[in-house]
């Protein structure tokens, strides 16, 4: 999530395009690693801005879920639970814990988790979509990648 040492034209980019991509965007999952405390520290900072530039223009609350990955590395664990939880609970967003390494199942619950902050109104306005659609699309995509990594 970091943007290293970038220079000041590189930085005002980045900004720009980052911007972009959240007037883009629909919703939202942040993912951080539950190993890495400095992908937990800046999750605040990127929701209240993703929340300033789309909650800005209209009044519906942005869908956003946070989510922990890498679970599976308990022994590497720096991020409790109850403070990824708390943070999702403070910053009014979804929150799940997965390990993408060990199973999809995860990936799908996040995704579920998503579509259910998303208001009906909008799902139907889209071809395809609505929680059952989106987590059939889920599905085959992660899927297809197990297969292919077989
Ligand atoms: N054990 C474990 N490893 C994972 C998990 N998710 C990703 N990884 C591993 O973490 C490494 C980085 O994963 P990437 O998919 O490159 O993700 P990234 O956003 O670039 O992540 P970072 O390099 O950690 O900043 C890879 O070696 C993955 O296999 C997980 O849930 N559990």
């Amino acid at each position: 999530m970091g943007s290293g040492s970038l220079r000041p034209m590189e930085q005002a980019e980045e900004g720009s395009s980052e911007e972009k991509r959240i007037q883009w965007a629909d919703s939202f999952v942040l993912v951080y690693s539950i190993c890495d405390r400095a992908s937990f520290n800046i999750l605040p900072l990127k929701i209240q801005f993703i929340k300033a530039a789309k909650e800005g223009q209209n009044q519906e609350k942005v869908p956003i879920v946070i989510v922990g990955n890498k679970r599976d590395l308990h022994h590497q664990r720096v991020v409790s639970s109850e403070e990824g939880r708390l943070l999702a609970l403070s910053l009014d967003c979804g929150f799940y814990e997965v390990s993408a390494a060990e199973a999809y199942h995860g990936a799908l619950m996040v995704f579920h988790g998503l579509a259910e902050r998303i208001p009906d109104t909008k799902l139907a306005l889209k071809k395809g979509t609505g929680i059952r659609g989106i987590v059939k699309t889920m599905s085959a995509v992660f899927a297809r990648k197990r297969t292919d990594s077989l």
